[in-house]
């Protein structure tokens, strides 16, 4: 993969500040353009990074038959195995809102002695993540309007759940190239997807234009980026950008990316408030689950691909 790669200066969300009207304007500009940001004040402590770190990497590093207990042909199906989503890619989801019961369930099946130290950790970070995503939220819907965030985080977003996939990533050993796909380009199906990725880097997204920028790492921000569910609610407002991830050539990469859902029942359509004067509505109201099914059925692998996203399902298209 030849392609020259720029970076961008993405707006840094300071939880520890009070959100000033400049910053709002230039998140809102962000969100229009990329559909990423990063955050820092998190409340999410290094310490307990690196602990989920350790623990996800011995699972990963546990022989596949003891992974596929929990793989795709099995009743839990929370381990995605190579040769899905890419075969240098590999993952571990767990579910809220009881992080300890989805995380306990799958060590389980993965150890033969009891590892609630495992469990512990998943439902400490899930449930920082909860916390996080309800904040995020809660500026992103401020960005959209003068008092949204009073009158729509309550009613619309108070039955959001989340998850979150650890994903391991491999690099082949006898590759010449210098980079390969670990995961290829997609959007993500959620609100917002809050993505912790190592020190390696990888992360790329897409511009309006199709050029790939570099989303790097940096010590203590996190990265945050918009999904399908929101770009349609905020009637594509802020925007669901496509995003992949390069390796590096010989260096594996751990990341953690938690997303932030509606409820499957949720009927999904822009409030007038966030639709702006003069425009009109870009997508048609639809179940969320609904979409989340047209999704899976289109899918290679049912894993999460481009070419059928909320604009091929929902969207309208407007009469000049
Ligand atoms: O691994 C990453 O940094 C991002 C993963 C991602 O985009 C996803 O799981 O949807
Ligand atoms: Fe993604």
């Amino acid at each position: 993969m030849a392609e020259l790669h720029v970076s961008v200066e993405l707006p840094v969300l300071d939880l520890s500040q009070p959100v000033n009207l400049s910053f709002l304007s230039s998140l809102s500009q962000a969100c229009q353009e990329w559909g990423f940001f990063y955050v820092t004040n998190h409340g999410i402590s290094r310490n307990l990074f690196s602990k989920v770190c350790t623990l996800s990497k011995h699972i990963f590093s546990l022989p596949a038959d003891s992974k596929l207990k929990v793989g795709p042909s099995s009743c839990l199906k929370t381990y995605t195995p190579h040769f899905i989503a890419s075969p240098y890619f590999e993952s571990l989801i767990v579910s809220g809102p009881d992080f300890f019961a989805s995380a306990k369930r799958s060590a389980d099946e993965l150890f033969s002695q009891q590892n609630s130290e495992f469990s512990e950790i998943l439902q400490e970070y899930g449930n920082k993540m909860i916390d996080l995503s309800k904040r995020i939220i809660e500026v992103l819907v401020m960005t959209l309007g003068d008092g949204c965030d009073r009158k729509f985080c309550e009613s619309e977003f108070s039955n959001c759940h989340g998850y979150f996939r650890v994903v391991n990533y491999s690099p082949p050993k006898d590759v010449e190239e210098r980079e390969v796909e670990g995961l290829g380009m997609h959007t993500d199906m959620s609100c917002i997807t809050i993505v912790y990725q190592d020190e390696t880097g990888g992360l790329q997204m897409r511009s309006k234009e199709g050029e790939w920028l570099d989303i790097p790492p940096c010590e203590d921000l996190l990265v945050v980026n918009i999904g399908d569910l929101l770009q349609a609610w905020s009637n594509g407002r802020l925007r669901s950008s496509e995003h992949r991830v390069v390796l590096k050539r010989l260096v594996n990469r751990l990341s953690l990316a938690f997303f932030w859902c509606f409820e499957d029942e949720k009927v999904i359509l822009a409030p007038d408030e966030v639709v702006e004067e003069g425009n009109q509505r870009i997508y048609k109201s639809f179940v969320c689950l609904d979409y989340l099914k047209f999704r899976e059925s289109n899918e290679e692998g049912k894993f999460e691909k481009i070419g059928y996203t909320v604009k091929d399902f929902a969207g309208v298209t407007l009469r000049m």
